[in-house]
C-alpha cells in the first residue's frame, strides 16, 4: 500500500493507493477432479493472483463533497499533516459486513473517527481564531478560495465589554446553550444555526461584543461585506464554503442590501437581496454540521426589514446602548486599572445624564498614561458635553414655544377673520 500527497496551487487530494494482496486457496478442488483439471485451476489462480497483487487501488478523498466540504478531507489533511512523512507507507482499509460505512486503519489500527477527533483536538489545541473576508477573485474560483484569512487578534472579552453584567450573562448563557444543544438542533431535524441582531449607535461596542463572542467560542469570524457582491449564486457560494464552528458577520445590513427590494432587478448593479440570504441560511445551512452562528448589526433598527425582525429568525436582539455609570467602571478598570478615584463619583453622575459613547469614554481613557490627567480630561469633556446638551435643550424648548406662539397667533388672527366676516 502506497501513500503519497500531492499539492496543487486551488486544492489538493490525498490519494491512498492499496495493494490488494489476495491469497489464492490451494485446495478447493472438490475430490474426484483430475489431477490435470486440478494442475490447470491452480496454474489460472496464480496467474489471477499475480495480477491482482499488482493492481493499485487508489483511494481518493475529495476536498469537497458536491457542494459542501467533506469533513473526512479536512480531518486527515490536519491528522496526517503531522503524520505523514516519507516513511509513512501504510494504510488499511476495511468495511466489516455489520457496519454502515468504511473505516480507514493507520498501520496501528487508528480509524476515521479517531481520525476526527485527533484532528479536531489538534486544532482545538492549537487554534487561534481567524477573521476572514471574501476573496473577490475566489468567488469564481474553486470554494476553497472563497475567503482569505488573517489572524484574528481583537483583545475584546466579556471582562473587558462595557456592558451591564446582567446582559453579559446572558449572552454567555445563550451562547452555551447554542454550542450545548447539538443534539437536540439534530434530533429535532433543525439547521444548527443561531442569529443574533446587534443595533445601537455608533461606538457602542457592537463590533465589540462580536469579537468577545469569537474569543468566547474559539470561533472563527466569515466578515461578508455585501456590497462587494453583484448576484445571488455568489452568496450561496459564498455561505457555502464557511467552515463549521464559525460566525458569520454583516454590518450595516440596512446599508449593505436593498433590504426593502426583495426582488433582484436587471438594471441594479448589486443584486444580492435579503430574501435569497434569508434562504440560504435556512436552506443551506440545515445541511451543514456544525454550528454557525449569523451576526447581523445596524445603526438603525427601524430601518431593517421586517422580514429579518420576524420572531424566529434571529433568536436575539441585543441593544448596545450609550456608556452608563457601571460600564464607566469596566472601562477605567481596563484600561486604567484603578477602582476608585476622587473624579469617579462626578463622572459618573455626568454619564448617567449625557450621551456618552464606550467608544469616546476609552478613547479619553488612553489618551495619556497619568490616571488623573485622564480622569480630569474625562471629566472636562463630559461637563462640555452637558453643557452642549443643555443648550440644545434650551434652543428646542424655545422652537417648540416659538411654534407654540405662532399657533396661537394664527389661531388668533383666524379667529378675527371669521368675526370680521360675520360682521360684513
Ligand atoms: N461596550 C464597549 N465595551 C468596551 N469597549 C467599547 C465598547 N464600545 C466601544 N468600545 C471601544 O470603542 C471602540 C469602537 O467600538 P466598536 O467598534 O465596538 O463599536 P461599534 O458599535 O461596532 O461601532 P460602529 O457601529 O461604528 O461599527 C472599540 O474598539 C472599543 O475600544
Amino acid at each position: 500500500m502506497l501513500m503519497s500527497k500531492y499539492t496543487t496551487t486551488a486544492a489538493y487530494s490525498i490519494f491512498v493507493s492499496v495493494m490488494l494482496y489476495q491469497s489464492v486457496a490451494k485446495e478447493l478442488l472438490p475430490d474426484g477432479v483430475s489431477d490435470g483439471l486440478k494442475r490447470y485451476v491452480r496454474r489460472c489462480f496464480c496467474y489471477l493472483s499475480s495480477l491482482v497483487t499488482t493492481t493499485k487501488l487508489t483511494m481518493i478523498i475529495p476536498e469537497t463533497d458536491g457542494l459542501v466540504k467533506n469533513e473526512i478531507y479536512e480531518a486527515a489533511d490536519i491528522y496526517l499533516g503531522g503524520k505523514i512523512n516519507p516513511t509513512t507507507r501504510r494504510l488499511r482499509l476495511s468495511k466489516p459486513k455489520t457496519e454502515k460505512n468504511c473505516k480507514i486503519f493507520m498501520e496501528n489500527n487508528e480509524e476515521v473517527p479517531y481520525i476526527q477527533e485527533k484532528a479536531k483536538s489538534i486544532l482545538d489545541a492549537r487554534k487561534t481564531v481567524k477573521l476572514f473576508t471574501v476573496n473577490d477573485d475566489g468567488l469564481y474560483d474553486s470554494y476553497s478560495n472563497v475567503w482569505t484569512s488573517v489572524k484574528f487578534d481583537h483583545p475584546s472579552t466579556f471582562n473587558t465589554l462595557a456592558l451591564h453584567p446582567e446582559l453579559k450573562k446572558v449572552i454567555m448563557n445563550d451562547l452555551d446553550g447554542f454550542i450545548n444543544r447539538k443534539n437536540f438542533y439534530k434530533e429535532t431535524g433543525r439547521a444548527w444555526k443561531h442569529g443574533y441582531l446587534l443595533y445601537g449607535p455608533p461606538g457602542t461596542g457592537k463590533s465589540s461584543l462580536i469579537a468577545a463572542m469569537a474569543n468566547y467560542l474559539n470561533f472563527d469570524i466569515y466578515d461578508l461585506d455585501l456590497t462587494q457582491l453583484t448576484r445571488n449564486p455568489e452568496l450561496r457560494t459564498i455561505m457555502m464554503s464557511m467552515a463549521d464552528n464559525s460566525i458569520l458577520v454583516v454590518e450595516d445590513i440596512d446599508c449593505s442590501i436593498d433590504l426593502a427590494d426583495r426582488t433582484p432587478s436587471a438594471y441594479k448593479k448589486h443584486q444580492v437581496t435579503l430574501s435569497a440570504m434569508l434562504n440560504f441560511i435556512d436552506g443551506i445551512w440545515s445541511t451543514c454540521g456544525g454550528g454557525r452562528i449569523i451576526i447581523f448589526t445596524t445603526n438603525h433598527k427601524h430601518k431593517i426589514d421586517p422580514a429579518l425582525l420576524r420572531p424566529g429568525r434571529m433568536d436575539m436582539h441585543l441593544n448596545l446602548s450609550y456608556c452608563t455609570p457601571s460600564g464607566f467602571k469596566i472601562l477605567a478598570s481596563n484600561y486604567l486599572k484603578v477602582e476608585h478615584h476622587p473624579l469617579f463619583d462626578s463622572i459618573e453622575n455626568l454619564i448617567s445624564n449625557v450621551e456618552v459613547t464606550p467608544a469616546e469614554v476609552a478613547e479619553k481613557l488612553t489618551k495619556n498614561d497619568t490616571t488623573d490627567v485622564v480622569v480630569e480630561e474625562l471629566l472636562d469633556f463630559l461637563e462640555k458635553k452637558k453643557i452642549q446638551r443643555d443648550e440644545a435643550k434650551a434652543v428646542k424648548k424655545n422652537e417648540g414655544n416659538e411654534t407654540k406662539d405662532d399657533k396661537e397667533k394664527e389661531e388668533k388672527s383666524n379667529k378675527e377673520d371669521s368675526n370680521n366676516k360675520d360682521d360684513e
